[in-house]
């Protein structure tokens, strides 16, 4: 199955028309509260991803936001995440799981948290996106420059945070293509810029589609529904291509991947990368550094972030284990 997966997800060249768009959408089911699917008058999107992009990379004719060099952006990276002693508790028990994260990200940054089953990553990323399962008590995030925690998990999207899930929720009824041009059109309407018509945001689409080894068949599939978990996982890098983020954060994305995916997914990651984005990246195995290469690396630990370094941390870590960073 993973050979096949493999296989087939090579770009195919001969699929020269779009998808044809299944609009109106006929329904809008969700099994994330994190998710909004709105019917294309009210032209909104999966709230955490309508974040379409500020520095396209393909060659596409379209007004997009910043479709050429940004003179604007010389100078010293600049900071895009300050997380200072953040503090949150599961709003349904009261029970505390982050307790005083801290943590700085610059532009060109490549992070990966680590850190034992149960000590707070997934936690850590969702608080950062919006999640209502979680309560801030305590700490302070600024994203770009901006109150981060003052903001509705959509707005976070459209400000340029990017979560992948560890596992991508389907969407039944919504084809991927759909999806993602409402995602991208979501934010062109935010930046005052006409929505994109299907046949325009295709020649968008299909180079990104190519970048990251999707197969454009699965474009006309709804929203991870039936895909394999590797499958979901580049979808899930389809969308981040798609929106380029400027912060992506990857919740496990080498999880499930076969070692020929994982080559895949972590080679695209590495061609989104450009000197003013970053990446938040939280794995369990060093196997992805080593092709990602993170500049910084963080060993999570009761809610906290308790050892800082480089890769060497991570190869360490995978010799040693977690006793060797234990505090507790
Ligand atoms: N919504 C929730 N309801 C109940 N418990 C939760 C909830 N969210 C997190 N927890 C608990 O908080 C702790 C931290 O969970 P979290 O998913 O953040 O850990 P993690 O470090 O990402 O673990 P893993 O490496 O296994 O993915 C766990 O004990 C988990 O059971």
């Amino acid at each position: 199955m993973a050979l096949a997966f493999c296989s087939s997800l090579r770009f195919s060249t001969s699929t020269p028309s779009p998808p044809s768009p299944s609009l109106p959408l006929r329904t809008s089911p969700t099994s994330s509260s994190l998710i909004t699917v709105r019917s294309p008058q009210r032209m909104g999107a999966r709230s955490l991803r309508a974040r379409p992009p500020l520095r396209p990379k393909a060659t596409v004719a379209v007004d997009s936001p910043a479709a050429g060099p940004d003179a604007s952006r010389s100078g010293p990276p600049r900071v895009l995440l300050e997380v200072k002693d953040l503090m949150a508790v599961i709003v349904e028990s009261g029970q505390e799981i982050l307790r005083g994260v801290n943590l700085t990200i610059y532009e060109g940054e490549v992070h990966a948290i680590m850190g034992k089953n149960g000590s707070g990553k997934s936690t850590f990323s969702k608080v950062l996106v919006g999640h209502p399962d979680y309560e801030v008590t305590g700490g302070s995030v600024i994203f770009k420059g901006e109150n981060l925690l003052d903001m509705e998990p959509e707005d976070r999207s459209h400000a340029g945070l990017f979560m992948s899930f560890q596992t991508p929720v389907e969407i039944p009824g919504v084809s991927n293509f759909d999806f993602l041009n409402m995602a991208y059109n979501a934010r062109r309407k935010k930046e005052g810029l006409p929505e994109l018509p299907p046949l325009e945001f295709y020649s968008y689409l299909s180079p990104k589609a190519a970048a990251v080894n999707m197969d454009l068949r699965f474009l006309d599939r709804n929203v991870n529904e039936g895909f394999s978990g590797g499958e979901r996982k580049r979808n899930e890098i389809l969308q981040l291509a798609i929106l380029e983020a400027d912060l992506a954060i990857l919740d496990e994305i080498d999880s499930g991947l076969d070692v020929d995916a994982l080559q895949d997914v972590a080679k695209a990651v590495n061609g989104l990368l450009t000197p003013y984005n970053s990446v938040l990246m939280i794995t369990h195995y060093q196997r992805l550094l080593d092709i990602i290469n993170p500049s910084h690396v963080h060993i999570m630990e009761e809610g906290s972030i308790v050892k800082t370094g480089d890769l060497s941390l991570a190869k360490q870590l995978e010799k040693e284990g977690y006793r060797a960073f234990s505090v507790s």
